[in-house]
């Protein structure tokens, strides 16, 4: 049954809460990232990776940028041992990158995992045991005291093995759970940890406060981490870390608000991947920073090729309109958007304007190694003419009229909406080619020739069904001459209202485009001609226009019968 009642509060207020968190913005300065995509990411796949798939995303990790990497539980499996081997002892572990090791507060599972990292160059031990009071009570059946005691056992034994192997290994010790476990009591487990381990601004702990199920809201996440920051013992020599989960959507926020709390370092996974609803995804953290001018230290400018590696690798999907990464999240449908789009893009090339304020698109696509082209702007029956126009002039060059761009939407439109699908490109100037470049039901142009090249005179012929006919025309110039031809042929009257043209080249050899518009009685008939002779063009579009018109009259004669 669907019943609230069986829920209720599971979360600890700190025993103080200063609120100063909250009077900050933004993140200003990159935490310190440490991707756990090797063990928490891994540790949600269906199929775990093989070696060879965790060695290419180790690399991949470090292409990105990451200085911290979680490669693993080596005491989980022999692949999980089998990779830091192979790591360590081909030297594939760059200068600036430190490998982290998880180990449950268990003797066995720890000695295995100092087995794993021998001979690192440098390695952070993960020590972690479950604090919650719900676990204390279900799982554990321990009281406060024992359970604090499984991390103090575990972080004697770490230390001591530590010292044995030698060489520059880190302490980091995470309450597991923490988001059930009273605050205080988190603290000072932690505290007491620290205690043994003695870490110096010089060596510096990890204490790393994990929402390992999110229970709470993001503000009050940020009270906790707050109150850890401020009562932190050896806070000189503590890194202070958190790692959070998204069971309720809100991972980001609680990432960003500890952050603003006082971590100085984020765990968490590519595209956010991790148990159950997954971890904090790290490239909506960085792309976030990014797009208020923040360096966020890691490098996303292959956003395509990090996901096709990654959904290689982890046999996972990310979703179309997953932030920054999906394919669909640079994309307006909607009309008004892409007008504004169309617009913005525009505004920014005449005016030069070097910050981004581009409407509806939070950061240039093109940073990412997206394309306007492909990426922003694609047409269903839910868009208008600024889009389709935007795509006609960026993609073809085709710069049509204000007024012919609203018809030309119109019919776009029309064939979304019958087809019940999206237009690319290609198929949206065929909607153009046939409605006004190759549209001429009543008649077409067949050859046109202006006498004694005086450009005034000319004589046309045009063929109406299977009937050839020639015409003759005089006017102020050529295009007034044929207009009359076929204005005296057809027994019609309208104005020459809009005439526009525009080169689909940069090259003189290169066709133009022509739009005309002729007006009776207060509409407007479009057409569009495209030729490599300027001339040319505009009389096809004439042709079009009239056959538009035409149209009509045929229409009204017929209502009329
Ligand atoms: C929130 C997180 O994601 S934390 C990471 C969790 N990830 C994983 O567990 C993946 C890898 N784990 C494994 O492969 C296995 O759990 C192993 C190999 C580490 C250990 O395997 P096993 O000992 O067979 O089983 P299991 O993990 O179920 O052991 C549970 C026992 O360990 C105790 N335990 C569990 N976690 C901890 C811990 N962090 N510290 C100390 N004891 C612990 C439990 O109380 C239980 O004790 P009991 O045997 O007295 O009842
Ligand atoms: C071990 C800790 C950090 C963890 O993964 C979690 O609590 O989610």
């Amino acid at each position: 049954m669907f019943n609230h009642q069986k829920y209720g509060k599971q979360y600890f207020m700190p025993p103080t809460i200063s609120y100063d968190w909250v009077k900050k913005e933004t993140l200003e300065k990159a935490p310190t990232w440490c991707s756990v995509d090797l063990r928490d990411g891994n540790q949600a796949l269906p199929i775990p990776m093989n070696l060879e798939e965790k060695l290419e995303l180790f690399q991949l990790l470090v292409d990105i940028g990451f200085k911290e990497i979680e490669v693993g539980f080596p005491a989980a499996s022999d692949t999980e041992f089998n990779l830091l081997r192979k790591l360590i002892d081909n030297n594939m572990i760059p200068d600036d990158v430190t490998i982290m090791v998880i180990t449950q507060a268990r003797e066995h599972i720890i000695r295995r995992t100092f087995e794993a990292i021998q001979g690192a160059p440098r390695a952070i031990v993960h020590l972690y045991n479950s604090t919650s009071e719900a676990q204390r009570r279900q799982v554990f059946k321990k009281s406060k005291e024992e359970i604090k005691q499984i991390a103090l056992n575990g972080a004697v034994l770490v230390k001591e093995l530590a010292e044995e192997a030698g060489g520059d290994i880190y302490f980091q010790y995470s309450p597991e759970s923490f988001p059930g476990t009273e605050v205080d009591y988190a603290l000072d487990i932690c505290n007491s940890v620290l205690d043994i381990w003695k870490p110096t601004p010089d060596h510096k702990a990890i204490i790393n406060i994990p929402t390992t199920v999110q229970i709470a809201m993001p503000h009050i996440f940020a009270n906790q981490i707050e109150y850890i920051h401020k009562n932190l013992a050896y806070r000189d020599g503590v890194t202070l870390s958190i790692h959070p989960h998204n069971d309720r959507g809100s991972g980001v926020s609680d990432a960003e608000f500890g952050v603003l709390a006082g971590a100085e370092r984020v765990e968490g996974t590519l595209f956010g991947i991790g148990e159950r609803t997954g971890n904090v995804d790290l490239i909506t953290l960085a792309m976030n920073m990014y797009s208020q001018g923040f360096d966020p230290e890691l490098d996303f400018s292959q956003m395509n090729a990090i996901r096709e590696k990654y959904e290689k690798l982890t046999r996972t999907e990310v979703h179309e309109r997953h932030p920054y990464s999906g394919d669909l999240v640079f994309t307006a449908f909607s009309g008004s958007h892409q007008d504004a789009i169309s617009k913005g893009m525009k505004y920014r090339q005449e005016t030069n304007t070097e910050k981004w304020d581009v409407p509806y698109i939070p950061v240039d696509p093109v940073d990412i190694g997206r394309n306007y082209q492909a990426d922003v702007i694609r047409v269903n029956s839910q868009s208008g003419k600024g889009g389709i126009g935007y795509i006609l002039e960026t993609n073809f060059g085709v710069k049509l009229p204000y007024k012919m761009n609203e018809a030309m939407g119109y019919a776009t439109k029309k064939v979304s909406d019958q087809t019940s699908r999206e237009l690319s490109a290609e198929e949206i100037y065929q909607v153009f080619r046939e409605n006004y470049v190759e549209y001429h039901p009543n008649f077409e142009l067949v050859d046109y020739y202006f006498n004694k090249g005086t450009g005034q005179e000319v004589t046309l012929t045009i063929q109406k069904e299977k009937e050839q006919i020639e015409l003759q025309g005089k006017g102020a110039g050529s295009l007034d001459a044929i207009s009359n031809a076929l204005k005296a042929h057809f027994d019609i009257d309208y104005a020459l209202e809009v005439y526009e043209q525009q080169s689909l080249g940069k090259d003189s050899a290169a066709e133009a485009c022509a739009q005309i518009g002729i007006s009776h009685q207060g509409e407007i008939y479009w057409g569009a001609g495209i030729h490599e002779d300027i001339t040319a063009a505009s009389v096809y579009a004439l042709v079009v226009a009239v056959n538009r018109l035409e149209d009509a009259l045929i229409s009204q004669k017929e209502t009329v019968k």
